[in-house]
């Protein structure tokens, strides 16, 4: 078995281009990320532990991948297809359906992780008044 350095940044451009198209043309993308990078420096404002911080980055990989997933699964079946079908209906609802699942248990986790920071904050400043 022979390993390839020029194969494995090939595919590397090939999942940059896969993504450069996701993030100009599918909104969905283009919001996740710009909530992502909000999340993101809220957290380090917060001074989130390591842990908290793994979560969060792991649950917003995760949705940033299902988008990604959700529009390869579009584009596939928009391949396949462009007459309306039922079967290509339920194939795009159902790859929707995943993205917003996972999108609200990641709100969800996210809120719960934010709280308690917030609620020191709000009684901080309270006490300062
Ligand atoms: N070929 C089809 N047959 C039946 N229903 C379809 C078909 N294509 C799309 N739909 C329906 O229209 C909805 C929107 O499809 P579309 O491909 O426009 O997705 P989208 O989420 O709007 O994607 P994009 O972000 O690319 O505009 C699908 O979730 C599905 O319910």
């Amino acid at each position: 078995m022979r390993f390839s350095v020029g194969k494995l940044f090939k595919s590397f451009a090939y999942a940059a281009s896969g993504i450069r198209y996701a993030f100009s043309s599918e909104q969905n993308f283009r919001i996740h990320c710009i909530v992502s990078i909000a999340v993101i420096t809220a957290a380090a404002v917060l001074d989130f532990s390591l842990w908290k911080f793994c979560l969060l980055l792991f649950i917003i990989g995760a949705v940033l991948a299902l988008e990604l997933v959700n529009t390869a699964i579009e584009k596939a079946v928009d391949l396949v297809t462009k007459e309306l079908h039922p079967t290509a209906k339920i194939a795009k609802d159902a790859a929707a359906g995943a993205v917003l699942v996972f999108s609200l248990f990641a709100v969800i986790i996210g809120l719960l992780l934010f709280f308690p920071p917030a609620v020191e904050i709000i009684k901080q400043w309270n006490a300062g008044r």
